[in-house]
């Protein structure tokens, strides 16, 4: 029998740099390492989650924010119920990219009506280089009708706070939880020991 009540899968988008790989390893492992390589293709962790009574079993996708990986990366966008759009809030142009890259590709791409979005603006503990107020992220999430966190995963600031929203707002729309069960993206089969447990793995195919 199963150990948990629902799966659900989640995607990190944002521009090369902002800290996806860097919240998913604080968010999968309560670790930060300073120097990370830039993300090829599309990596995942797989984490168990306690949220609103119901045991939650989360891949998360962590994706390249190069431009060069873009296509290898789309196909990753399928079957996901929730979407973290992440910027540096020390770097202008990743918050201005949001709607101009990222919210398109996801309008191309994913393929769960009403799925989840989250605004996370990551890097906070770094207050003095900040370029983006929380007031311009707090419109941004409302214009868009996205959840909105001030996150920093070096300084560990809301990371699992960011999850436990997103699900939790996942978790109140019955057509999300009826798309719940499936774990990779189409065309992906993932072996029953990358899906056992808080697991990892790296796709660039
Ligand atoms: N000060 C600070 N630095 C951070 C934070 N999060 C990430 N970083 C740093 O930002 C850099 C980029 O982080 P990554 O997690 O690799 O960024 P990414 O978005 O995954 O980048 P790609 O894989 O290229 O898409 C690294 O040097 C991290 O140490 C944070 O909250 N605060």
């Amino acid at each position: 029998m199963a150990d948990y009540d629902y799966t659900f899968k989640i995607l990190l988008v944002g521009n090369s740099g902002v800290g996806k790989s860097c919240i998913l390893m604080r968010f999968a492992q309560d670790k930060f390492l300073d120097s990370m390589t830039s993300t090829i293709g599309v990596d995942f962790r797989v984490k168990m989650m306690d949220v609103s009574g119901k045991r939650c079993k989360l891949s998360v996708w962590d994706t390249a924010g190069q431009e060069r990986f873009r296509t290898l990366t789309s196909s990753y966008y399928r079957g996901a119920q929730g979407i973290c759009f992440i910027y540096d809030v020390t770097r202008r142009e990743s918050f201005e990219d949001l709607e101009a890259v990222w919210m398109r590709e996801v309008e191309l791409y994913s393929n769960v009506d009403g799925a989840v979005q989250i605004l996370v603006a990551n890097k906070v503990d770094l207050s003095s280089e900040r370029q983006v107020t929380t007031e311009e992220g707090q419109d941004f999430a409302q214009r868009h009708g996205c959840l909105f966190v001030e996150t920093s995963a070096k300084a560990n600031v809301a990371v699992g706070q960011a999850f436990e929203e997103l699900v939790m707002k996942i978790l109140d729309s019955p057509v999300l939880i009826e798309s719940s069960g499936s774990l990779a993206p189409s065309g992906v089969k993932l072996s029953s020991a990358a899906t056992g447990g808080d697991q990892a793995g790296v796709c660039a195919c």
